[in-house]
């Protein structure tokens, strides 16, 4: 189609980024340029098994760096699914050639969420922990709930994903943690309890804890417990595939596509696309 948005994908073999290939390529308005791979002997197999499962591709769109394709190809917006590490090296070529990204990484630390900070002075960023619509609805509903009973109720963090994921918490149970805190004035770095096998002093006030399971094929769910001496809350969110993640970051690269520069999260894209 004419006036296509071209889009980059970076990490499109990760689980998350052969989905944002598959429904880029499912829609009119999008065109996809270029699928960014890590460039590592293994990926020589992975890069002919993915050929072959989709045989539309050439490696004419494949590309073990971000620089090149943006060097041979138009790419209007950049999707990366990848790791920190990867995430902030392409934050750099986006810098360099003044690209807009969309960001799903998690995981990252705080010298690398200042360098995203810095790095958003010059270019737009789209940075969300959980590109979901529900688990953004969850945020509305966590801030009324933590208003009303989080001064006077034991709150809890569960959350439970696949054998694979690297890093945990996850980041949006990181940012369930940061919603609660916000709200109620606390600080989620001495808030935060990590629950492990030792022998515990007696649940203080101010206190978040957080469970961690990892197992199976779990998507993604997230479910926090408010618990007081008469009732209880819970608010649940349950990912039953990846499509809600693809289809919420392709949502944030359309809608970053105009602006010039700035850190900006699902929020932003929520209010101003619904
Ligand atoms: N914000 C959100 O809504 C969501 C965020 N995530 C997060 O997104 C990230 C990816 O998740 P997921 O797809 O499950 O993970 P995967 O491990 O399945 O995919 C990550 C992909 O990135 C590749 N990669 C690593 N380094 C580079 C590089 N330098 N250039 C290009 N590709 C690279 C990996 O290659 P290799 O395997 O060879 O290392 C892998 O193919 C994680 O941080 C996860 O927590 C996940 C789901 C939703
Ligand atoms: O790694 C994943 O799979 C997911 N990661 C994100 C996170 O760390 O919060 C979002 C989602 O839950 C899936």
């Amino acid at each position: 189609m004419k006036n296509a948005i071209h889009i980059a994908v970076v990490g499109a073999l990760g689980k998350v980024g052969k989905l944002l290939v598959s429904e880029i390529k499912k829609k009119k308005c999008l065109q996809l340029v270029a699928k960014i791979i890590k460039n590592n002997p293994s990926n020589n197999l992975k890069k002919k098994t993915f050929n072959q499962l989709n045989n539309t591709d050439t490696d004419q769109i494949l590309y073990s760096c971000l620089k090149k394709a943006i060097q041979e190809k138009k790419i209007d917006i950049v999707i990366d699914f990848s790791n920190p590490e990867s995430t902030i090296q392409q934050l750099k070529i986006c810098k360099e050639f003044k690209k807009n990204i969309v960001i799903g990484t998690t995981g990252f630390n705080i010298n690398q969420i200042k360098m995203i900070q810095e790095y958003s002075k010059k270019i737009g960023i789209v940075l969300s922990s959980n590109f979901s619509i529900g688990i953004n609805l969850v945020c509305d509903l966590l801030k009324k709930t933590a208003l009303i009973l989080g001064h006077n109720s034991d709150i809890e963090i569960i959350e439970s994903h696949h054998r694979e994921k690297k890093d945990s918490p996850s980041g949006t149970a990181i940012h369930l943690g940061n919603v609660i805190c916000d709200t109620l004035k606390w600080n989620l770095e001495k808030s935060a309890i990590y629950r492990k096998k030792e022998i515990t002093p007696i649940r203080k006030k101010k206190q978040i804890g957080f469970s961690i399971i990892r197992a199976g094929n779990i998507i993604g769910e997230h479910k926090i417990i408010f618990i007081n001496e008469f009732e209880s809350v819970e608010i649940k969110h349950t990912a039953f595939n990846r499509t809600p993640f693809a289809e919420g970051a392709i949502r944030a690269a359309q809608w970053l596509l105009f602006k010039k520069n700035g850190l900006f999260n699902m929020n932003h894209v929520i209010n101003e696309t619904f």
